[in-house]
């Protein structure tokens, strides 16, 4: 079992397959054009798979595959077979923007992936473009509709940007629920690589908005997750994700993995240590000790709220949210 300082036990491994992507989302990447990571220096599925292993045999036991995009990873679904056959009750996820989903759905399921959590941010194809700056709405939304008939339960995420898509909370809402999916806004997480000008709205603005329309209940945290629920008057559920706050922090569960090999115990913070050279000698004893101390050195909980806080320069498309 994996326990950091402060008694909690990490069960959840995020694994960021690439750091490149299909889109340009604004709040995640940069306006001016940039060089990734050459290929090269990734790591191949079979030694992401090396370290996944010794991760599940010390207590791993959820796993999200994220990015960058993950489904512009050249057989992800054989990756995710992998990790599956090895141990079949690992509880198996990815993060994806849904572009290239609707051809990818049912490989993914019959790998053995069981859910899916989509960003979408916009049911306007020209706001959905101004965001990601590309016309993505046609194929995001095929993507979904073929998830959800292939039998993958899938979760919205949406990060509501003011004078953006501040007017669609209420639809997206109500696109979800009519799909039976579960949705959580996402308060803008302010970050050098984002454009500047983008302003989130926060979890007191969303819930006037939701509360304009309908009567909820707060439900409170459910397990780990970051995410703090509400119940509308018809049994709906849908969640804000407050990343400013850390009340979730205690509860914390996770780490995180990038295609580079650097293993991050905590989003808020520039700290990682690299398991490549371990995996690439096939050092799996190494690799487990790197984890340990990893999950050693965990942080008690982002310092976000205090503004001398210490904060990380990575970017989400490298750590995978
Ligand atoms: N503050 C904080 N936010 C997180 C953390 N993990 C995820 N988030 C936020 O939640 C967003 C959505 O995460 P997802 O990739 O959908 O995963 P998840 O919320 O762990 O998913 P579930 O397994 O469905 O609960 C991320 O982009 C982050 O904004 C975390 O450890 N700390
Ligand atoms: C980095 S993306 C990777 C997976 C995939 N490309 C996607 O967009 O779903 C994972 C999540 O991070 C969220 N995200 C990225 N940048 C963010 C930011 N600055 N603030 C809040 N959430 C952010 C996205 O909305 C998405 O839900
Ligand atoms: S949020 Fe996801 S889809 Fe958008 S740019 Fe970042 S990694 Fe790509
Ligand atoms: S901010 Fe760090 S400690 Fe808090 S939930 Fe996220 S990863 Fe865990």
């Amino acid at each position: 079992m994996l326990v950091d300082k402060f008694d909690r036990t990490v069960d959840y491994l995020r694994v960021s397959v690439t750091e490149r992507c299909n889109f340009r989302c604004q709040y995640c990447m940069p306006e001016k054009p940039f060089s990734w990571v050459p290929k090269e220096k990734l790591l191949s599925f079979e030694e992401l798979f090396a370290f996944i292993k010794v991760a599940i045999d010390e207590g791993v036991k959820k796993i999200r595959i994220t990015g960058g995009e993950p489904l512009l990873r050249e057989d992800l679904d054989v990756f995710i077979k992998m990790i599956h056959d090895y141990k079949p009750d690992v509880d198996l996820a990815m993060t994806t923007n849904a572009f290239l989903l609707k051809g990818a759905a049912q490989r993914l399921y019959d790998a053995g992936l069981r859910r899916l959590n989509v960003s979408v941010d916009s049911l306007k194809p020209e706001v959905a473009e101004k965001i990601a700056q590309k016309d993505v709405l046609g194929p995001v939304l095929a993507g979904i509709e073929e998830a959800l008939k292939v039998g993958l339960k899938v979760k919205v995420n949406m990060v509501p940007m003011k004078g953006v898509n501040d007017g669609e909370v209420l639809d997206i809402l109500e696109y979800c629920k009519e799909r039976g999916m579960v949705v959580r806004f996402i308060e803008y997480m302010e970050n050098v690589h984002a454009h500047d000008e983008v302003k989130g709205l926060d979890s007191e603005e969303l819930l006037s908005i939701i509360g304009s329309r309908y009567s909820y209940e707060d439900e409170g945290f459910d397990g780990h997750s970051p995410s703090h629920y509400y119940k509308l008057g018809d049994g709906y559920e849908f969640g804000i994700i407050e990343p400013h706050k850390d009340d979730f922090c205690k509860k914390c569960n996770r780490i995180r993995l990038t295609a580079e090999g650097q293993l991050i115990p905590c989003l808020y913070f520039d700290e990682a240590m690299s398991i490549k050279d371990a995996v690439k000698r096939g050092d799996i004893k190494m690799a487990a000790l790197i984890l340990k101390e990893v999950v050693k050195n965990k942080p008690e909980k982002n310092r976000w709220s205090d503004p001398d806080g210490e904060h990380s320069k990575r970017a989400f498309y490298e750590t995978g949210g």
